[in-house]
């Protein structure tokens, strides 16, 4: 019967995760997965998120069907988070935005909304980019193309090819974007290049998406945004997705956004209800736990200043982990560029080692990266680091 479905060959990233785990190295490093770990390789529970779980632990209350576009309060704290909290648009009624389940959720709800809505728009995704951007999409039989992104040989960002390109598509083509923290090079467009970015995709009528998981991790909250801000201000329309996993150590909880800008109140309304028409088809309604916690830090004033102030310890720690690679790989090895550690941003660093030298790192050192070289700085803290270096040096002197 089901002889001839394909056997699952494991996620480039997810899988590691596994294969991790079953390492008995006793030095062993997780650089895959994004996820934050602390400085003593712990993933963290946020002091706000301990407030807000005692407070819906007691009193323990029923857990009925949340609404198709989850919780108003987890709404209304994605908004303001992406937006800003006195937006014009968020008093004009000109957003659409549902709870998901994740960024992930996010992605595949807007992937369906577009295949569904906009039958003849292709998506094109940074190349490289995360892949589950292209599994998500193409999943939803929307066709994906790669738009010039990075350059492995400068460790820099091919703008004027990526703008060319841009110049080459049709109107209502969607342009998938990282706003910052760029997964999986770390390599983020400077404000003037967005300026320019936005202009073309005006210019052209394309359709931004913009998936940001990593609000805080770069430089603060609004910085980070500058890109949603800035297509709101110049009155694009706008998809955004936005993940809660890490930038409130929610990973299991599954907690997203998906926001639409619309041009009116109606084709806001328009556009809402084919959003829950979409989850309804999909997953129905998305879990109630995560989003009560989302709901109580987001729009609690004291939990949320707590909470920014724990984001920018995070992103701090990992600041710092960076330079410290930096420059103890700059004592080992003089004649090559680590600027890029320091220059990238967030989560990530693309290291530039080939998948020989990653695979050199795991076997040998049980090291886990991403096969395209993709590192995730929050898995390094002080008593590890010098390991890492050294291995990488290893490798690298091969
Ligand atoms: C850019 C981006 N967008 C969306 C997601 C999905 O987030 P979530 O809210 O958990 O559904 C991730 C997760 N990225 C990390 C984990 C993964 O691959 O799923 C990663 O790149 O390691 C992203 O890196």
């Amino acid at each position: 019967m089901f002889e001839r479905i394909d056997y699952y060959a494991g996620d480039p990233i997810l899988g590691l995760m596994d294969k991790f785990a079953a390492d008995t190295n006793p030095d062993k490093v997780n650089l895959g997965v994004g996820v934050y770990y602390d400085e003593d390789g712990k993933l963290p529970v946020l002091e706000c998120v301990k407030t807000a779980e005692q407070r819906i632990a007691d009193p323990i209350s029923p857990r009925p069907y949340l609404p198709m576009a989850g919780l108003p309060g987890h709404r209304k704290g994605c908004q303001e988070l992406l937006f800003g909290k006195d937006a014009q648009i968020l008093q004009d009624d000109l957003v659409a935005t549902i709870a998901t389940i994740g960024g992930s959720g996010a992605l595949k709800v807007g992937a369906e909304f577009i295949h569904e809505w906009f039958p003849k728009s292709k998506c094109y995704v940074s190349d490289p980019t995360w892949g589950n951007h292209i599994a998500i999409f193409e999943g939803s039989d929307v066709e994906v193309g790669k738009y010039p992104y990075y350059d492995k040989a400068t460790s820099s960002i091919k703008f004027d090819e990526m703008i060319a390109f841009f110049e080459t598509l049709n109107k209502d083509d969607v342009i998938l974007l990282h706003p910052c923290c760029h997964n999986p090079t770390g390599m983020d467009l400077t404000r003037e290049q967005w300026d320019t970015v936005l202009n073309v995709i005006q210019a052209r009528e394309l359709i931004p998406f913009m998936d940001i998981a990593y609000q805080g991790f770069g430089e603060d909250m609004e910085s980070d945004a500058y890109a949603i801000r800035k297509a709101v201000d110049m009155g694009l329309p706008l998809f955004v997705s936005n993940s809660f996993s890490k930038n409130l150590s929610l990973y299991g909880e599954r907690v997203g956004g998906l926001s639409v800008v619309c041009p009116t109140v109606d084709e806001t309304e328009r556009v809402f209800g084919q959003l829950n028409s979409t989850v309804r088809r999909i997953y129905s309604s998305p879990p109630s736990h995560g989003g009560r916690v989302v709901d109580i830090v987001m729009n609690d004033e004291a939990l949320h200043e707590q909470w920014v102030g724990e984001v920018y310890a995070m992103r701090d720690r990992i600041k710092s982990m960076r330079s410290k690679l930096k420059s103890v790989l700059e004592e080992k090895i003089s004649d090559r560029n680590f600027d890029y550690l320091t220059e990238q941003n967030g989560m990530f660093s693309f290291t530039g080692l080939t998948p020989e030298q990653v695979e050199q790192l795991q076997s040998k050192f049980g090291i886990y990266m991403v096969s395209n070289s993709r590192m995730c700085v929050a898995g390094l803290n002080s008593s590890n680091i010098d390991y890492v270096a050294n291995a990488m040096v290893d490798v690298l002197k091969d």
